[in-house]
Formats: C-alpha cells, sequence, structure tokens
C-alpha cells in the first residue's frame, strides 16, 4: 500500500515538473521574442507610467526603442516559478501598434474580453456594452445597433442644434481674448446632448455646471483614472480607506438615482400608452427617446431587461458619448485655428451648404454634405485620438506568428502610436487597421456615425460664428490620457465673431 502511495507522489511529482518545464520553455520563448524594457523588482516598469501626461510619452518612446509590439510589466516582477504558471501572468502588458497584429486581434470573434483595467468602470457602467463580455454582450449589442438607426440619428440633431447654440451664446462672452480653453464649455455642451439623447432629460449642463448632477459625472470620470494610478486605490481592499471611495459613494447614489428614476418614468408612460410627455415630470423628461424605449421594449431569451440592466445600458452610454465627443470636438477646433488654410476650406464649403447663412438651423444632409469636414475630422481624430489607448484580456493563450502569448496577460491597443507612425499611418483605407479612433472589428464603437454628426454639427456652427485663430502666447498642448485624451493645461484658442 505505503509502495502504492509512494509511486503515485512520484508520477504526480513528475508530471508536475515536467508540465512546469514545458510551460517554462513555451513562456521562455514568449520573453524571448518579445523586446520591452527591463522590470524593476516588485515595480516592474510602473515608475515611467506614474502619471496620466506621462503615459502616452512613455509608450511612445518604448514604441521607438522596441518596436510594434513589445511588453511592460506594471507592479511586480513574476520570477521563474510564476512565469511558468501562466494564470498569474496578470501584471503583464503586450503594448501594440502593429497593423497586422491589430487585425489579428481586433478582428477576432474569441478576443473580446476586456482586461483588468476596465473595473474600475464597473461600480458605474456594471457590465454595460462597454465593460460586459460574452453572451450579454452579444445579446445586448444586437439590442444597441438599432438605436443608432438613420431615422434615429435624424431625430438628434434637433437635439444637437439646441444645445450647440447655446454653446455658441457662451462662447460669445469669450471673443476678443487672446486665449480661451474650449473645452470646459464643449464637455458641459456633450453633456446635455447625451443627457437628452440617451434619457430624454434636459438636465441644463451649460447653465448649471454646479448642479449635483454635472459635479458627479465630472468626479466619477476623475475618480476612475486616478484609481487606475494610485497604488492605494487600485486595489479594492486598500480603496475604502481613501478619501475618493466616499466621493465615489457619494456620487454614484446620485447618478444611479437619477438613471433610475428617468427609467422608472419612462415605463409607465410606456405602459400608460403615452406618446410624449410634458416638462413637468418630476424628474424632467422632455420627451421620450428612441434609445430608453428600445431597451424598455427589448426581449433577451423571451424576457424584458431588468432596471439594472437597462440602467447599466443608459450610464455607459452616458459616459462613452459625452467625454469621447468633447475630446474630438475640442482638438479639432485647436488643429483649425492652428491651419488657418484649412479652417477656410472648412469655411468655404459651410458657406455653399447654408448659402452663406450663419444661423440657419442644420440638417441630416446638411451634414451629409460636409465632405471636407469630415476629412478635417478625421484627421483630427489620428493625432488626438479620444481613445488613445484600450485593451484586451487574453482569456487563453494565443498563438501568433509562432510566438504564444500566456493566458492571462493583457493587450494594449495603442491606437495613439500607429497612428502616429509615418510607416502605417493612412487613414483612405488602404491599411484599414492602421486607422482605428472608433476600434474596428465587433467591439468597435457603437456610437460612431452619432459621434460624427454630432461632431460635425458643433463645428460647423462655431465656424459659421467664429474665425478660430491660435491663442496668443502660442499654446503647446500637454497630452493628457484621462479617461480620454485631453489636454493638461486646457485646450486654448482664440475667437473672433465673423462679420
Ligand atoms: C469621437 C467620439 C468617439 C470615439 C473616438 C469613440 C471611440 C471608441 C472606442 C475606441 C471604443 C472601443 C473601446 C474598447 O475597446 O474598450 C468605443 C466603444 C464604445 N463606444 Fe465609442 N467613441 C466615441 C463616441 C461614442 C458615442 C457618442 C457613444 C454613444 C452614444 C459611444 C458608445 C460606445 C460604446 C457603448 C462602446 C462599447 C461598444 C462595445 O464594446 O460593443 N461612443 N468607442
Amino acid at each position: 500500500m505505503t509502495t502504492y502511495v509512494a509511486i503515485i507522489t512520484a508520477m504526480c511529482i513528475v508530471v508536475l515538473v515536467l508540465w512546469m518545464a514545458r510551460q517554462f520553455n513555451k513562456n521562455k520563448k514568449f520573453y524571448k521574442a518579445i523586446p520591452g524594457p527591463l522590470p524593476l523588482p516588485i515595480l516592474g516598469n510602473a515608475l515611467e507610467f506614474g502619471s496620466t501626461t506621462k503615459l502616452l510619452h512613455t509608450l511612445h518612446k518604448y514604441e521607438k526603442k522596441y518596436g510594434e509590439i513589445y511588453k511592460i510589466q506594471i507592479g511586480p516582477i513574476s520570477n521563474v516559478i510564476v512565469r511558468a504558471v501562466q494564470s498569474t501572468q496578470k501584471t503583464l502588458v503586450i503594448v501594440v501598434s502593429d497593423h497586422k497584429f491589430l487585425e489579428y486581434i481586433l478582428s477576432s470573434m474569441k478576443l473580446l474580453s476586456k482586461s483588468k483595467g476596465y473595473d474600475f468602470l464597473r461600480p458605474w457602467l456594471g457590465t454595460g456594452l462597454l465593460t460586459s463580455d460574452g453572451i450579454k454582450w452579444k445579446k445586448h449589442r444586437k439590442i444597441l445597433t438599432w438605436a443608432f438607426h438613420f431615422q434615429i440619428l435624424k431625430e438628434s440633431i434637433g437635439i444637437f442644434e439646441t444645445c450647440i447654440t447655446k454653446l455658441v451664446e457662451k462662447l460669445q462672452t469669450e471673443t476678443g481674448k487672446t486665449a480661451v480653453d474650449v473645452y470646459p464649455y464643449v464637455t458641459l455642451c456633450t453633456l446635455d446632448i447625451i443627457c437628452e439623447s440617451t434619457m430624454g432629460v434636459t438636465i441644463n449642463a451649460q447653465d448649471d455646471d454646479q448642479s449635483e448632477y454635472v459635479q458627479s459625472v465630472k468626479a466619477m470620470t476623475r475618480i476612475i483614472i486616478e484609481r487606475a494610478f494610485s497604488p492605494l486605490q487600485m486595489y479594492d481592499f486598500l480603496y475604502p480607506l481613501t478619501r475618493n471611495y466616499y466621493t465615489q459613494r457619494k456620487a454614484l447614489k446620485i447618478l444611479h438615482d437619477k438613471s433610475n428614476t428617468v427609467i422608472r418614468q419612462t415605463l409607465q408612460k410606456l405602459q400608460n400608452k403615452e406618446t410624449n410627455a410634458t416638462e413637468d415630470d418630476d424628474c424632467g423628461i422632455k420627451k421620450r427617446t428612441p434609445f430608453l424605449d428600445l431597451l424598455l421594449n427589448a426581449r433577451v431569451d423571451g424576457r424584458s431587461l431588468t432596471q439594472e440592466e437597462i440602467r447599466e445600458e443608459v450610464d455607459t452610454f452616458m459616459f462613452e458619448g459625452h467625454d469621447t465627443t468633447a475630446s474630438a470636438i475640442s482638438f479639432t477646433l485647436f488643429c483649425l485655428a492652428n491651419h488657418e488654410n484649412v479652417q477656410e476650406k472648412v469655411f468655404n464649403e459651410q458657406q455653399k451648404i447654408f448659402n452663406c447663412k450663419d444661423d440657419s438651423t442644420t440638417t441630416y444632409d446638411d451634414l451629409q454634405n460636409m465632405k471636407y469636414l469630415e476629412l478635417v475630422i478625421k484627421e483630427s481624430l489620428r493625432l488626438y485620438p479620444s481613445v488613445p489607448v484600450y485593451s484586451r484580456n487574453l482569456c487563453d493563450e494565443l498563438k501568433y506568428d509562432g510566438i504564444i502569448f500566456p493566458r492571462g496577460v493583457a493587450l494594449l491597443i495603442f491606437a495613439y502610436g500607429i497612428h502616429r507612425n509615418s510607416k502605417f499611418a493612412d487613414i483612405d483605407g488602404k491599411l484599414p487597421y492602421s486607422y482605428i479612433p472608433f476600434s474596428a472589428g465587433p467591439r468597435n464603437c457603437i456610437g460612431q456615425k452619432f459621434a460624427m454628426l454630432e461632431i460635425k454639427c458643433t463645428i460647423s456652427k462655431i465656424l459659421r460664428k467664429f474665425k478660430l485663430k491660435p491663442a496668443i502666447p502660442q499654446h503647446t498642448l500637454v497630452l493628457a490620457a484621462e479617461s480620454v485624451l485631453k489636454s493638461a493645461n486646457g485646450v486654448k484658442i482664440s475667437l473672433d465673431l465673423r462679420q
């Protein structure tokens, strides 16, 4: 009996050793094949990524040194034993800006899971479209695609018009100054637009940026990024020791309560078969939105979506749909202010479309005719992609180009890098995965048509009213990769009223 146990134990040990040796050999090949900066013990390469303004700069510097596929280690370095056990590779990140590998990753139906970095979004967004995966993501993606049918997009233009008219009024108070940071103005406008488009409520962010709702949105977008960079805040067990934890709890209560109230009231109206609500609703519902109606009417596996599932999608659209467009609009304005000849061409196109009338309302067809402006926006998104990095988690090991990438590593899609790499930079479609501001493949941006219409509508209205000029003194952007691409010292230009 004892001999039996001894033999079985010995066999188990041999199998384990052989398995570890095999894993180690496989990983050794991987570690050798993928270059990258030498990690420090315990910290890895974390010190190089200590702030939002360092991130893009460091990734870019490494890309130049190590090429378009390289590895970095954020956090404790994996030793030989850890390397042998694939599932513990949680701190290893493969940075990718090679267009062929990006095509492989982004077009895959298997590589759809988001990496750990998205966990900080979950307290707010739960498992909405951006943060979910698997069957839930697939079913919800199918439903939500209808929210961007062109008939629905057409209806949004009225909302754009009202909110952007207010933005233009606000900017008018800044004319004649030598430098104006346009970002805060634009972001309040895009927040108004997305709230009204998704929930049908007017939050008047542009008139009341101190409201608890606006302040809560601002707090959450700040906290998400602070957690990603702070060792004290990034771990759930330490987070309650920080101030942000309590700010987050308060902000989330306000945000979730608002979404829940709007959902409940819209459902009531739907049940009462009311087509339009009045302004007098408790939470200011102006008009039922196709977006919310779609979610309330949707059926998944024969059942309606729960209140929680609908709330997650509403909050996801609130988050994804306002800062991204604010970033794109602000950087496009900056580019136009600093390229007078391009601005002139965009303005001439506007003159033709609107017959020289600066205050005409914009139609869907007008927006379709803004071909040159569209090119300018695309070029601005190449230089300043609103989402400069995004990532995937390898749930299984991946074999690509003869290399086995271990399970558990994160693939960081470095859109900013590939957009600025002259080897690949190309927006005319010859290298489709080299231009990816809206990502690509099955998990691309579901809101990109909405975004493009909103950006065009905003730039068009601003440009018909103002001539944009460079700020004085010349403004140099300090790019910061926050929840979206921002400039740490603002996006400053100067505005002159057109005659
Ligand atoms: C200039 C504006 C925008 C840019 C550059 C942009 C970019 C992106 C990118 C790069 C992704 C992929 C992120 C990832 O893989 O983690 C994404 C996903 C997404 N975007 Fe956008 N976005 C913009 C505007 C919008 C708007 C206006 C909405 C909603 C109205 C929206 C809703 C979403 C959603 C829900 C997802 C997740 C899609 C999925 O995983 O199936 N985006 N966006």
